[in-house]
């Protein structure tokens, strides 16, 4: 199935941005680039941030998020409540995201993966399907953290 896809990173993965960004054009999806250009330093929070806005606002489908290790930029991306962002390096924990906890974005650190690794990824991503039932009710907990509540 085509879906819509928002790319952002930091300056640390500018080039496995552009190299994922063409991959998935090439698999039929809808995708868009939320930058930054190649050549700025910038602050990963900023970039998680603006990702985490706009699949929140309905901009895309699923968002990409990378960064040098993928660390800050998923700690980022998950400050978000509408986020269930995973951080992966491998197919299998990609394709477990989304069957196990239908997660929304996907990240991965430029400076620790393999841009064929990173493809992989990513197709294993975008190709599984969330399996609900017992995990339709864990997932459900996360939108309801329990500290989040207002002391009685
Ligand atoms: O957030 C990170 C680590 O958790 C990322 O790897 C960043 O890309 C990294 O910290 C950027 O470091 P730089 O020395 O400013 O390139």
């Amino acid at each position: 199935m085509a879906l819509r896809l928002a790319f952002a990173s930091d300056h640390a993965a500018t080039a496995l941005r552009a190299a994922l960004l063409d991959h998935a054009r090439e698999r039929g999806h809808a995708v868009e680039d939320l930058g930054p250009a190649p050549g700025e330093s910038v602050d990963y929070p900023d970039y998680g941030y603006r990702l985490a806005a706009h699949v929140a606002a309905g901009g895309a489908d699923r968002g990409i998020a990378l960064c040098g290790s993928g660390i800050g930029i998923s700690i980022a991306v998950n400050r978000h409540p509408a986020m269930r962002c995973a951080l992966v390096s491998e197919p299998l924990s990609a394709a477990l995201a989304r069957a196990h906890n239908d997660a929304n974005i996907l990240a991965m650190g430029a400076r620790l993966i393999g841009i064929e690794l990173a493809k992989a990824c990513l197709d294993a991503f975008l190709t599984t399907e969330f399996g609900g039932e017992r995990h339709a009710r864990r997932v459900a907990k996360l939108s309801a953290p329990p500290f989040a509540k207002e002391p009685a």
